[in-house]
């Protein structure tokens, strides 16, 4: 098992900064995702740990070593990648031994090897048969096996599973993920797909241009993301500008484009003038137009688009004016957002219907963003 502590890092290609000041502390047995756009520097930052690409600046530590003068090979790191990369004229078995090979495994630990790893990934009855043979998910099978075979104290992960199509990959995902847990290695794994990334990560690294934005688990990324680029590349979300009129307690007064709005928060907005965002499932679909409790916020809307999705139906709305509006407050100059919602109730609303929704105070969040 080894940690990666990753302190102040940064990584020039010519003029142009590929890694800017990243810090990242990664403890031995955690499974890491590298999430963002593409050309935000995630394979980079994955090739530095590998040691395939040098550091501009920064200082990096695997297992407590500093790595400035440690070659690929003695960093105790393992590479799976989109492509496979496998040796096509070697059989899934010597694919599989090709590590334990150059390690120079015994012939009798070489045996055991191959049929403990062909067993964790289920090709013990594809041994014979060469790579152009299998299946793309066989053939993922074979490039993780074959960089599970070094048996290394990290994985690093580049998409490995974007040549797959969407079940394979539900099931490859779930395989890589117990296989982490059974045998503990660290794992860092690079992926564009913010659902791949909430699901298989105890941590989740969120990066854009070089840099980090956030770092957090799962839940934290998705419900308290602290920036509009966070909340808006993890899942769907409702972000309007919001000025802080009043605050009672935990609860603000708080005025935007869609009239004035009450967030229920007990972390405090950073400025007067910041962000508030709520996610489409957070807010439902309403018969009455009062507030029970004084603290929901409601509004009539026009439904634009329908989608059907399955479980949930999705619509974009369109916010009809709001009565209650402070019209002196230069929000409501500002241009009206479009609003999406998830709801199982929304099955038989049509487009251009009318609707009243409900957006629980408590369910509508402060961004630690200003503007
Ligand atoms: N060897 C290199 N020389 C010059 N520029 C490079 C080199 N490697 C990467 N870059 C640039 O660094 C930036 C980050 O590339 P990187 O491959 O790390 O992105 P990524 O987040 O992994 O993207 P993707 O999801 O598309 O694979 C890109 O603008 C890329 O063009």
């Amino acid at each position: 098992m080894t940690s990666v502590l990753i302190d102040s890092v940064n990584v020039r290609f010519g003029d142009f900064e590929a890694l800017r000041n990243i810090s990242l502390n990664i403890d031995s047995g955690t499974f890491v995702t590298l999430l963002g756009p593409s050309g935000c520097g995630k394979t980079t930052l994955l090739k530095t740990i590998a040691g395939f690409t040098p550091l501009s600046s920064g200082k990096m530590l695997i297992g407590g070593k500093e790595t400035h003068n440690l070659p690929p090979e003695k960093r105790d790191t393992a590479m799976c990648f989109q492509s496979y990369a496998l040796f096509p004229h070697l059989s899934v078995a010597n694919n599989l031994l090709f590590g334990p090979k150059q390690k120079k495994l015994s012939k009798q630990d070489q045996a055991t090897r191959l049929q403990d790893i062909a067993s964790q990934v289920s090709l013990t009855s594809q041994l014979d048969k060469f790579p152009p043979e299998l299946s793309g998910g066989q053939q993922q099978r074979v490039a993780l096996g074959r960089a599970l075979a070094i048996q290394p104290g990290i994985m690093l992960f580049d998409e490995p599973l974007s040549n797959l199509d969407a079940k394979l990959r539900d099931s490859v995902r779930f395989e890589i993920r117990q296989l982490q847990k059974q045998q503990g290695f660290t794992a860092i794994y690079v992926t564009h797909d913010q659902a791949e990334a909430l699901a298989m990560s105890d941590i989740v690294v969120v990066m854009n241009k070089g840099a980090i934005e956030q770092i957090g688990s799962p839940n934290d990324i998705y419900h308290r993301p602290i920036n509009r680029f966070v909340a808006d590349f993890v899942g769907a979300a409702n972000i309007l500008p919001a000025q802080v009129l009043e605050q009672h307690g935990n609860l603000y007064r708080v005025q935007t484009a869609l009239g004035q709005l009450q967030v229920q928060s007990d972390q405090a907005p950073i400025a007067k003038q910041t962000y508030i965002f709520w996610r489409p499932e957070d807010m439902c679909f309403d018969g009455a137009n009062t507030s029970p409790n004084g603290q929901d916020n409601i509004f009539e809307s026009r439904i634009i688009a329908k989608t059907f999705l399955g479980n949930i139906t999705e619509c974009l709305l369109d916010p009809l004016p709001h009565s209650h509006d402070d019209a002196n407050t230069a929000l409501t100059c500002d241009k009206k957002p479009s609003i999406r919602i998830q709801n199982l109730g929304f099955q038989r609303a049509e487009e251009g219907e009318q609707v009243i929704i409900r957006v629980p105070s408590s369910n509508i969040r402060f961004l630690a963003e200003a503007f």
